[in-house]
């Protein structure tokens, strides 16, 4: 299983179809516009935090034990970087240390599961696009999701300069498994096939180098 990583906008749910279709495998997206709780969220991350973050783990372990089944599968986002998301929210007092407590204790009982309801526990590859508040606030515009707008929410601009700082040290640490950084800021390979080459090459050779393909 190979997982993508990085910030909101990063370009995750486009490389996965790219990836996915380059490999001949299946890819497996985050629950976004089919998610009830992620627009409730916005609008009051106080009350909505941790029903939020049940309702992604939830997803996500079903999306893994999914992607598992197969070899080279590829998955929009880490179960890691959920628990990133989940502690800036209680770090900015969305949640309680009681609903932190709970969230932890949970999260580690499931991954204690992974190796008996799928093949192995950590993918094979991660692959963090990496990319600056610039680019994020650009591609965050050119989605267009309403509740994403820093034009609408201003206390966004502060949410996403914090949640890109915890990211630096979020993959520096980060050692379930081989990893490997793409620069999103750049590389466009949604638009430009020459870049879209280039990425893939390197993601290829990586793959290789683990022998994973
Ligand atoms: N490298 C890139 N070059 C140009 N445009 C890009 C690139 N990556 C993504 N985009 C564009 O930026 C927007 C966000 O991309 P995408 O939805 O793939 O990000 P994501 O990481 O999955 O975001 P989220 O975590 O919020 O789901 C889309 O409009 C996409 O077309
Ligand atoms: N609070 C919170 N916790 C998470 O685990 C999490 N994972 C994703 N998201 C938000 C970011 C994008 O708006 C949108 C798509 O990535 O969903 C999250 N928000």
């Amino acid at each position: 299983m190979i997982v993508l990583s990085g910030t909101i906008g990063a370009g995750k749910s486009s490389m996965a179809t790219i990836l996915s279709e380059h490999l001949g495998t299946k890819a497996f997206y985050e629950q976004v516009d089919d998610n009830p709780v992620l627009p409730l969220f916005y609008a009051d991350p106080k009350k909505y935090a941790f029903l939020l973050q049940i309702y992604f783990l939830n997803k996500r372990f079903e999306s893994i034990k999914q992607a598992m089944v197969d070899d080279n599968n590829v998955l929009d986002r880490s179960i890691y970087e959920d628990s990133l998301f989940f502690h800036m929210n209680a770090d900015m007092g969305r949640a309680t240390p009681q609903e932190v407590k709970v969230y932890d204790e949970l999260l580690a009982n499931m991954m204690q599961e992974l190796p008996y309801a799928a093949a192995k526990k950590a993918p094979d590859l991660l692959v963090h696009i990496d990319i600056s508040y610039d680019t994020m606030i650009r591609r965050i515009e050119k989605r267009g999701r309403d509740y994403e707008q820093p034009e609408q929410d201003p206390t966004l601009v502060e949410y996403y300069h914090n949640l890109l700082g915890r990211y630096d040290g979020w993959y520096d640490d980060y050692d379930y498994s081989p990893k490997m950084k793409i620069d999103g800021d750049k590389y466009d390979f949604v638009e430009n096939p020459d870049d879209l080459k280039l990425v893939l090459k390197q993601i290829d050779d990586e793959l290789a180098k683990y022998r994973i393909i």
